[in-house]
């Protein structure tokens, strides 16, 4: 549906984005993950036609090359500005006539959305007078009032408290069936938990990118923790003879494991331990999460720039 092609942006001698390549799919909700300064908020104005590309190219599989494409995008920058003294019902409106409907059909809309958003008993109160959650709720609204079909929306929950947090969220969630989102965020419990595919960019680049569960597949690693009632130098050593034992590693009594296949270690770890009449005193199995494939692809980057 987007095809992004050796995209490109300088500003004087700063590359904010370097030759990056997506294709982004209808209907996915995309989280664009990556630490501050990676290229997020440079990339989405390229996207939203708000700056223009040094080079490269973003392509929409609905709208001819010659056509303007804004239409069909909703975008919610990372500092909405809102007029205040405007109450959230006559904000909408406003920004429905702008974006070209009638006075009635703005109305109808922002109705819609005020419902949708959860801001129908506060439509006809100043925006001043809305919390953070609220306004980030009010924004989604005026950046989905023209119906797009992609909605861009800049670090939506960044800057909230956790009930705003947790408000907009779920509001995404919603949305999700009804229109292709791309967010930022450098919360990946966030992406993970909305998203169908993650994009990481470090220092302008793309550094992994996929479909959650693939990424979950490729990078959890499953680690049992265990101690016993021996010295953990000495019992190592015969782990690692064990099958399937890809690494080990000692903290304090603790001893931690990753296998490549958890119920084989499991098996013969427990027949080992009983067969040397070992004292077993912890035995747990963690997963590790996506959090560790995020500062690994950024602390692998960050490491690069030494080479
Ligand atoms: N208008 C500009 N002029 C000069 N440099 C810029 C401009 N906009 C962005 N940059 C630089 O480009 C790089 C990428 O910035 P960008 O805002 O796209 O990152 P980001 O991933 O959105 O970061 P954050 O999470 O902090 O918002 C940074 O080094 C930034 O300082």
């Amino acid at each position: 549906m987007i095809h992004i092609k050796a995209l490109q942006k300088k500003f004087q001698n700063t590359v904010a984005v370097s030759s990056i390549d997506l294709q982004l799919e209808e209907g996915q909700t995309i989280a664009l993950l990556g630490p501050n300064g990676a290229g997020k908020t440079t990339t989405f104005r390229m996207l939203a036609g708000l700056i223009k590309p040094t080079s490269g190219s973003i392509q929409f599989d609905q709208v001819a090359p010659s056509m303007d494409h804004r239409h069909y995008i909703g975008y919610l920058p990372q500092y909405p500005q809102f007029h205040g003294w405007m109450t959230g019902f006559e904000f909408l409106i406003l920004m429905g006539e702008l974006s070209g409907m009638s006075k009635a059909e703005a109305k109808e809309r922002a109705e819609l959305l005020l419902t949708r958003t959860g801001l129908d008993e506060a439509k006809h109160k100043r925006i001043s007078g809305y919390s953070g959650g609220m306004k980030q709720r009010l924004g989604i609204a005026q950046a989905m009032i023209h119906q797009p079909k992609l909605l861009i929306l800049d670090e939506p929950v960044s800057s909230l408290d956790p009930v705003g947090r947790r408000d907009v969220l779920n509001l995404l969630k919603t949305l999700k069936n009804e229109t292709t989102i791309l967010f930022s965020t450098h919360i990946l419990s966030d992406a993970e938990e909305i998203s169908d595919y993650l994009v990481v960019m470090n220092k302008g680049r793309v550094v992994e990118q996929g479909h959650v569960h693939d990424l979950e597949k490729k990078y959890q690693k499953q680690v049992i923790k265990l101690a016993v009632g021996e010295q953990p130098d000495h019992f190592i050593q015969t782990l690692e003879t064990l099958p399937y034992v890809k690494q080990t590693r000692q903290e304090g009594q603790h001893i931690y494991l990753e296998t490549t296949d958890m119920d084989a270690t499991r098996a013969s770890l427990l027949s080992l331990i009983i067969d040397k009449h070992l004292e077993l005193t912890h035995f747990s199995i963690d997963k590790t999460t996506l959090e560790e494939m995020f500062l690994e692809v950024i602390g692998f980057e960050a490491s690069s720039d030494h080479d």
